[in-house]
């Protein structure tokens, strides 16, 4: 093995969870343990933990400051994108109502060392990556995988998570490895964890809404009783009367947490009241906490949303055929199944503006240039959006979400389904109808829809489908709400169609030009999504709107930072980046950004390796035909002929000929094997990019394979390179285990983007 293998082979395999071992056997959880030994809950065996000093002064920690009558409660958010954090900021407001020690801490803030004192820990994360911890939360995740000791002994806990069940198994894998581990950690489970769908407000507040009370009772808390009343805080010392919004509230929110390494825990001081992170509603609920007006679990009809939205959106309505439940289009440096950012929530007055609603800017579509041949059955465009006043501050590899208006051929559909001989211009119906075309997503399915959907509008089918989690997650999965609509058959009032809607209607877009116009000019590149499934035809909601938009709409969007695709930060580290399809454009920005900072040509020969390239890039793209959809083929040409691109391949699924035969990606990287390995070596990060949590992960998979067969080569014993029987098999594993090893390791090294 050559250095880099010992090194590889010795530091940790990468686990399904990323987590890290000495010597790495798999466990459930994907944990390693340092002499092969598996655990149940995927713990460490021996190494790798933390000290015994440190777990020595947790339990002094613990003891000196649980049971001392102060009941602190700390929400914890774990977030990349904003969603979960927006969530936790709502819970910290329905806590603050009726417990001023509570305080919200980001996970990337937060010092692990505090979980020995916590009271009350309340967790808000998502799920990211392939089932990974958000970014920024990794190292609170590694710890809570790998304590081998109960910090959390006498304290209570619930966690909720967001996530998109467009995952499948990885669906709210934080939540729940979270949810588990601190249990095993000692904690005590206030109420089951809460699994929300890319839709979570409703869920959100739902699960709010029930740990409450559970919550209240831990406390001591009596809420009981109507405006006015006041709050009783049981236990906390020198606090027994605090009425609400009087002083003392002081919820808030933290980003201090101390500085990591400390082994004994401080909470940080806690200012009095910040009437900007803890708003108190006005009015007293009238017997249960209230949630704050924008996590109502269902949301109330408000007909009025549609005047509401920007005037952006306001603009005529243009005629669209049908819609579908999944985009798929460049939404990818990520994994491309086109998760809802949830960040358009016109029709909801929350009382301070999300974060993506402040970050919101208004665009003109100033230009679309169709990338695939004329006449191929797949058109991918190019948007060219412009920012009116100032750009965006944005860097190669971030993201936008767009928002879009469904088009008036899905909103038919759905109304002559659920709104079956009513006059569509009537005012109610036509309010509703409005709300929905402007602010809701009437297409992606999901198991939260079809049960509000259900109960809504009382199908008994439906219902007994619902009974089977699996298979009705599985039935949104395949079926976009238009199917729904037509499979399950129900009536409903016009409002009652609000209830049924998530009230967002944004959707995700890599954003494939580098911000080198400043950031004015946004370019995206957009598969038009148009499909026929169990025989019946439907349309992308925000392509098919980015596609047949008229010239001159004005659309709004929002940036969505991607700290996991960012370039290296070293300009000289190669790029080996894979793009299937329309997933190019988070590497056409990358390339552009390259040609801007490096400056000048590098003359790389083809099949060069990095050095000899002077630091140029390897692109290999994947689609289905050279002649359709070779995307952005003269750009990569010259890119390629200047030496930016060291080395362009493509793979063509659907091709036989001069320019490469019909396969897969997955198929072909076999072939690029060795120089992958020798790119890598070198120092390349490895950036994968394409639609489908699946295919990624096959594609990775693939990756492990081929690395594996390069190293078995590279280190091959003369006369035995393809040996068969016992022998020629283990060293096979051995191989495999090495890249699994290596795979890994570049992830831990911030290498692989996915
Ligand atoms: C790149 C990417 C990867 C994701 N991976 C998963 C996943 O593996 N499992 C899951 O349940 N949800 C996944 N999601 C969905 C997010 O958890 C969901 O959008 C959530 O609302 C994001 O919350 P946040 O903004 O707090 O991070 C993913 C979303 C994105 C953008």
């Amino acid at each position: 093995m050559s250095d880099m293998a010992d090194a590889h082979g010795a530091a940790g395999m990468r686990s399904e969870d990323g987590m890290h071992g000495a010597a790495g056997m798999r466990s459930e959880d994907g944990m390693h343990g340092a002499a092969g030994m598996r655990s149940e809950d995927g713990m460490h065996g021996e190494a790798g933990m933390r000290g015994e000093a440190e777990i020595h002064s947790e339990t002094e920690t613990r003891s000196e400051t649980r049971g001392s009558g102060r009941r602190h409660v700390t929400i914890l958010a774990a977030s990349e994108t904003g969603n979960s954090l927006e969530v936790a900021e709502q819970l910290l407001n329905a806590v603050a109502q009726f417990w001023s020690d509570v305080e919200l801490v980001e996970a990337a803030d937060y010092d692990t060392a505090r979980l020995s004192s916590e009271d009350v820990l309340l967790m808000v994360t998502s799920t990211q990556g392939m089932g990974e911890p958000p970014y920024g939360a990794e190292r609170l995740h590694d710890y809570v995988m790998t304590c081998r000791d109960t910090p959390l002994d006498g304290a209570v806990f619930a966690v909720l998570g967001l996530g998109d069940s467009d995952y499948g198994d990885d669906f709210n894998r934080m939540a729940r490895q979270f949810d588990r581990r601190y249990e095993q950690l000692g904690g005590r489970r206030l109420i089951e964890h809460g699994e929300c769908d890319y839709d979570y407000d409703a869920t959100a507040a739902a699960w709010i809404e029930a740990m409450l009370p559970v919550l209240w009772d831990e406390l001591g808390v009596d809420v009981r009783g109507g405006e006015g009343h006041s709050v009783e805080r049981h236990g906390v010392e020198g606090h027994s009367v605090e009425g609400r919004g009087g002083e003392g509230h002081r919820g808030e929110r933290s980003s201090a947490s101390g500085g990591e390494g400390r082994t004994q825990p401080q909470r940080p001081e806690r200012p009095a009241a910040d009437a900007a992170a803890v708003t108190t509603p006005a009015t007293m609920p009238a017997s249960t906490p209230a949630l704050p007006s924008s996590m109502a679990p269902a949301e109330a009809p408000q007909t009025a949303s549609a005047l509401d939205a920007p005037s952006s959106l306001r603009h005529p309505i243009h005629h669209a055929p049908v819609t579908t439940a999944r985009d798929e289009s460049s939404a990818c440096a990520t994994s491309g199944s086109m998760p809802d950012s949830g960040f358009a929530r016109p029709s909801k007055a929350p009382a301070a503006a999300s974060h993506a609603e402040a970050r919101e800017c208004e665009t003109v579509l100033t230009g679309r240039t169709l990338l695939t041949a004329r006449g191929a059955d797949k058109q991918v465009f190019t948007i060219r959006l412009e920012l009116a006043d100032a750009g965006i501050d944005y860097r190669p590899g971030d993201m936008v979400a767009v928002r879009y208006v469904n088009s008036d051929e899905i909103m038919e559909r759905l109304f002559s389904r659920a709104l079956p001989g009513q006059d569509m211009h009537t005012t109610g119906v036509a309010d509703v109808y409005e709300t929905l075309r402007t602010s809701r997503d009437v297409t992606k399915n999901n198991l939260a829809l079809m049960t509000r959907y259900a109960q809504i509008g009382g199908n008994k089918r439906l219902k007994e489908l619902l009974a089977d989690e699996q298979q009705s997650r599985n039935y949104g999965r395949t079926h976009p709400v238009a199917a729904l609509f037509e499979d399950y058959l129900a009536t409903f009032a016009p409002e009652q169609l609000l209830d049924v809607f998530a009230a967002r209607n944004t959707r995700l877009y890599s954003i494939a030009n580098a911000p080198s116009a400043g950031g004015r000019v946004i370019e995206l590149t957009v598969t038009a999504v148009r499909y026929r499934a169990h025989g019946r035809e439907y349309r992308g909601a925000c392509t098919s709107y980015l596609a047949d938009a008229p010239i001159g709409t004005r659309l709004s969007l929002s940036l969505v930072p991607n700290p996991r695709f960012r370039m290296p930060q070293d300009d000289a580290a190669p790029m080996v980046m894979i793009a299937l399809g329309s997933a190019i454009a988070p590497f056409r920005a990358f390339l552009q950004e390259r040609k801007t900072v490096r400056g000048h040509a590098t003359s790389g020969p083809e099949h060069a390796s990095p050095q000899e390239s002077r630091g140029g890039d390897w692109l290999i793209f994947a689609d289905r035909s050279p002649d359709e959809d070779f995307l952005y083929r003269d750009e990569l040409e010259q890119w390629h002929d200047c030496g930016v691109l060291s080395r362009l391949d493509a793979v063509w699924s659907r091709h036989e000929g001069e320019l490469g035969h019909g396969e897969h990606i997955q198929d072909a990287l076999p072939r690029y094997g060795d120089d992958l390995l020798q790119w890598l070596d070198s120092g390349a990060h490895m950036y994968l990019c394409g639609h489908g949590h699946a295919v990624l992960q096959s594609i990775e998979d693939a990756l492990t394979r081929s690395l594996a067969a390069a190293h078995g080569r590279r280190h091959a014993v003369p006369g035995v390179v393809n040996a068969s029987g016992f022998f020629g098999q283990a060293m096979r594993d051995l191989d495999l285990q090495w890249a699994e090893g290596y795979v890994s390791q570049l992830r831990a090294d911030g290498r692989l983007h996915v």
